[in-house]
């Protein structure tokens, strides 16, 4: 199975601004985005980017072709907060849409999601693993485990679309073969803006997560793509 991890951030590292603002892309990354959609069996995010964005996670820009399936949308959501409002829950009977939850989910809500069509899968994290990271209450879902499922089905292509805490798990559990960032000639400042990498991050350099540039694109428009593979996978 291949993953690839795609985000856009300016030149500081940040993927939103303070008031979650995240229009970072142009139009023509976007386009370059929805290809590499249209190449994936799983687009996968965190429930934060659903929150904060609404977004469709579909197919759209040039490339969809009638016939053109979208993949599979993830939502790795803990806790099954998902709004019912939400563009994803709205179009769940249409798109396969997966709901990652823990077994802390309310039993009400993921009952009302289910009726919209949207799949539960429940995978928490080992008592080991919640050891580990007792700052997330062991409220997280097992992304390795979840990963197994999907390579056991067959999926052969991921595309993880953030934010910065599920970039981070996907990170640290080296759940990743190519991470594709899009820096943008701008700078959002703030120190609490979210970065591309959020989590508790790496204490040393030597324990750091190491990568090697593969490619670099330059754009007219000032916008640099940077193609990333991970060596240690
Ligand atoms: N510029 C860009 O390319 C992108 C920007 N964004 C922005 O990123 C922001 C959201 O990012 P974050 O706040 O970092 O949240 P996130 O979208 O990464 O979601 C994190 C949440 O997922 C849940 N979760 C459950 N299991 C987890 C696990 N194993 N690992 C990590 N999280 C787990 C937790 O509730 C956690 O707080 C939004 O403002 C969004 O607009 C998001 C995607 C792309
Ligand atoms: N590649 C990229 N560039 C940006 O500037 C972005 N803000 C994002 N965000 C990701 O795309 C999702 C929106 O998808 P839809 O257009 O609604 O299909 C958003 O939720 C982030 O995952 N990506």
């Amino acid at each position: 199975m291949k993953i690839i991890l795609n985000a856009a951030t300016s030149i500081d590292g940040k993927i939103a601004t303070i008031n979650g603002d995240t229009k970072i892309s142009s139009a023509l990354d976007l386009k370059r985005v929805h290809g590499l959609r249209r190449e994936s069996d799983v687009i996968l995010v965190g429930i934060s980017t659903v929150m904060n964005d609404d977004p469709l996670l579909t197919i759209r820009y040039g490339m969809n072709k009638q016939g053109t399936k979208n993949p599979i949308r993830i939502i790795i959501d803990s806790k099954a907060r998902i709004p019912l409002r939400s563009k994803i829950v709205k179009t769940a009977n249409q798109i396969e849409t997966r709901l990652v939850v823990t077994s802390k989910a309310p039993s009400k809500n993921l009952k009302k999601l289910e009726q919209r069509g949207l799949k539960i899968m429940i995978l928490d994290q080992g008592t080991e693993e919640r050891e580990v990271r007792r700052e997330d209450n062991g409220e997280k879902v097992d992304l390795k485990k979840l990963f197994d499922q999907l390579e056991k089905e067959g999926v052969s292509n991921v595309l993880v679309e953030g934010g910065g805490e599920i970039n981070w798990s996907m990170i640290k559990n080296n759940l990743f073969d190519e991470i594709i960032i899009t820096i943008s000639p701008l700078i959002i400042g703030g120190k609490k803006a979210i970065s591309l990498v959020g989590g508790e991050g790496y204490k040393t350099i030597n324990e750091s997560a190491k990568i090697k540039l593969s490619r670099i694109q330059k754009k007219s428009n000032g916008e640099i793509i940077l193609h990333y593979k991970n060596i240690k996978k």
